[in-house]
């Protein structure tokens, strides 16, 4: 029996509260009314759940967790929100004060509506604890039941014969090579992910699968292949990142590998404008043998559908990615949910014999169980690779990011106490700092920031010279050979905060942070089709001459320059410093990661992970408090989702 919340629109006027401070976007409130319209104030409890279940895709997450949401409310809606201000706290009830006004059985209020689990009803209850939004419900049964299919498509290879194929790709050594059983695993099946931190050797290993592929092929035509990336940045570092390792395999070989050039995932499925359709889709599919995606950690929920869609079943697809950083900022974290559990291997013992049979060398017995296939579907196709090849696992920036994703603070509290001492008797350490800080303003960050922005500026006082190009190639590598990342958006760690102090230093106070000025680094916020700029996008705004207007710097997707008039753009902020979220599928030569001096429930060892593992040669970490570095470490992102469950259908 279903007893009425409180006072008639409580929660309701909570919501309307909450939305007045900006605690939850319009289109949550919305949604909420919209189910009040269609079933009537009795329904105010529904509502309120599907305005939360809203809320939460505004934060990654494709669903609302009712089991995790029952534990720890407040953190799992991340209410209040980081920027909430005094008032602010001061006025709304905390999302657990809410839901305590909730005395019904939440699965058993929301099984009962008419909005849950009907024909077309807005919102989709599953396994009893996981409510999502219709359209996230469907692009999880879609990705699920295409992967699963695609899985099925084992090719019958030789394990002998692929043996001597692989010894001489990869050499024949008396070590297991977790990279050549990936390249194994991917040959015989259709679909792959090989998952594993910066460096551990994805690209080294997708480019010897390529030419196993090609070898193995009955028909003597080139493999048809498709590289793509979520964004036009980690496209451009795909390409790069291919054609420099075709330099170490035979020529021959590189000869059968006639495709080179990633895409924008966008590009590969045909977008078409500003619709959500692709012109690649099940009717339609991509004409292509092999798929590979890289920076996988990237692509959402949505974006994985439209994929996993367009794609003939005959195609192999390969996902390639780093499983522990931040999800997407769309909904989604599906590379997260598949390899779960990737570490520990999870093999049945048929298919690691099949693997061990392709080395020559068995897979260790701990990789191996013997349930894997009915409780781990994906990750009998999933090689997680963990030796760092360009820092080694125990050098500087190796180190300290293993440390962290390992959620280990005995060294890190070590280290944050005495970097420097322990990089004096470590000289593998040197190439990470600990700073700790005052304030955001405090003299030792501003010459760190002055220090690394230097060169940068002394290219713009030089000026273009006779080669414009030139010029611009050196201004475009520059900005990515320095960079402050912040943590949180608002308050003064915030990346908002930064941007105005370091324009302030490098500029003076005669420009202003969010205005046009001569040397600004702006970064794009929205796909503009209309300019062919994609969210993510650095640009830098430059005077060419002082008779002409200022212009704007891009990499184009075709890797040839482009000078843009600041009025084409539209969608842009102030980028000498940004969100640790915004700089995924980036990396920079040195790296300056900023704490907020309060702790916030973003603050996780994902979103340190992912910050510190985007600087390849240096690292300064800068913080206030060591403790806050610790909690942080020790707080992990809880992922919701069900991808990897199986569980019946609701239609
Ligand atoms: N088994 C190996 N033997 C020798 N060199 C290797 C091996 N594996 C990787 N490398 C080298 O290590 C470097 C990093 O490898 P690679 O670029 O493939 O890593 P990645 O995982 O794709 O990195 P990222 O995540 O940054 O894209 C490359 O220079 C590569 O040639």
């Amino acid at each position: 029996m279903l007893r009425r919340t409180g006072g008639p629109m409580q929660l309701m006027t909570i919501l309307r509260t909450w939305y007045a401070h900006k605690w939850l976007r319009a289109i949550d409130l919305s949604l909420a009314q919209y189910v009040l319209e269609k079933l009537g104030e009795s329904a105010e409890e529904v509502a309120f759940f599907a305005a939360l279940a809203s809320h939460q895709l505004g934060h990654g997450h494709p669903c609302l967790d009712l089991q995790h949401l029952r534990r720890n409310a407040n953190a799992v809606l991340q209410l209040p929100p980081e920027h909430a201000s005094h008032e602010s706290r001061h006025a709304c009830l905390s999302a657990e004060q809410a839901l305590a006004l909730i005395t019904n059985d939440w699965p058993e209020l929301l099984a009962a509506s008419a909005a849950v689990n009907v024909a077309s009803s807005p919102m989709v209850l599953s396994a009893n604890r996981r409510l999502y939004l219709r359209r996230y419900w469907r692009y999880e049964q879609i990705i699920r039941h295409d992967l699963l299919a695609r899985c099925q498509n084992i090719t019958a290879l030789d394990p002998v014969v692929l043996k001597q194929t692989l010894d001489a790709l990869f050499g024949s050594s008396s070590q297991l090579s977790w990279q050549r059983v990936a390249c194994a695993m991917a040959a015989r099946s259709g679909f792959t992910i090989i998952t594993g931190g910066p460096g551990t050797g994805k690209t080294y290993t997708v480019v010897r699968l390529l030419a196993t592929l090609q070898q193995h092929r009955e028909q003597q035509t080139p493999l048809r292949i498709r590289l793509a990336a979520p964004t036009g940045k980690a496209a451009a570092r795909m390409t790069s990142s291919i054609e420099k390792e075709l330099q170490n395999l035979p020529e021959d070989l590189v000869d059968t590998i006639t495709e080179r050039q990633a895409v924008t995932l966008h590009r590969l499925l045909g977008s078409s404008g500003h619709s959500r359709e692709f012109r690649h889709n099940r009717r339609n599919p991509l004409l292509a043998d092999v798929v590979i995606v890289d920076e996988a950690s990237m692509v959402d929920i949505e974006m994985m559908a439209a994929l996993t869609q367009a794609l003939a079943p005959a195609t192999r697809l390969i996902l390639l990615g780093d499983k522990d950083q931040l999800a997407s900022v769309e909904a989604g974290a599906v590379l997260g949910q598949l390899c779960e559990g990737a570490e520990q291997g999870h093999y049945q013992r048929e298919l690691a014999d099949w693997l061990a049979q392709s080395h020559g060398i068995p897979l260790p017995e701990d990789s191996i169980d013997d349930a894997g296939a009915a409780r781990w579907p994906y990750l009998q196709h999933t090689v997680m690779l963990h030796e760092s090849r360009r820092f080694d696992a125990e050098r500087g920036i190796g180190k300290l990011a293993h440390e962290i994703n390992a959620q280990q603070t005995q060294w890190l509290e070590r280290w944050l106490a005495d970097a420097r001492g322990m990089a004096a008797e470590n000289p593998a350490l040197a190439n990470i700092n600990a700073m700790s800080i005052n304030s955001s303003g405090s003299r030792r960050f501003r010459e760190l920031v002055s220090e690394g922005y230097g060169p940068l500026l002394q290219l713009l006082a030089q000026g273009p010279g006779t080669d414009v190009d030139v010029w611009g190639e050196q201004l475009l590598q520059q900005l990515e050979r320095f960079q402050v990342l912040a943590a949180v958006r608002s308050g003064d760690w915030g990346v908002e905060r930064l941007n105005q102090l370091i324009t302030l230093w490098l500029f003076g106070d005669t420009v202003s942070a969010d205005k046009w000025f001569a040397g600004r680094a702006v970064m794009i916020t929205q796909n503009d089709y209309s300019v062919d700029l994609r969210n993510g996008d650095i640009g830098l705004a430059v005077q060419l001459d002082p008779q002409q207007p200022l212009r704007v710097l891009f990499r184009g997707s075709n890797g040839r320059l482009r000078w843009l008039l600041p009025s084409r753009l539209t969608h842009l902020e102030t980028a000498f410093a940004m969100t640790i979220h915004k700089s995924q599928g980036s990396e920079f030569s040195h790296t300056v990661v900023v704490l907020p001096e309060h702790d916030s429930p973003i603050l996780t060892k994902e979103l340190l992970y992912t910050g510190i593992t985007r600087a390849s040669e240096q690292l300064t970490l800068v913080y206030r408090s060591a403790e806050r570095v610790i909690a942080a470490t020790q707080r992990r992102i809880e992922r919701s989702g069900g991808l990897t469950i199986a569980e019946e259908r609701h239609e």
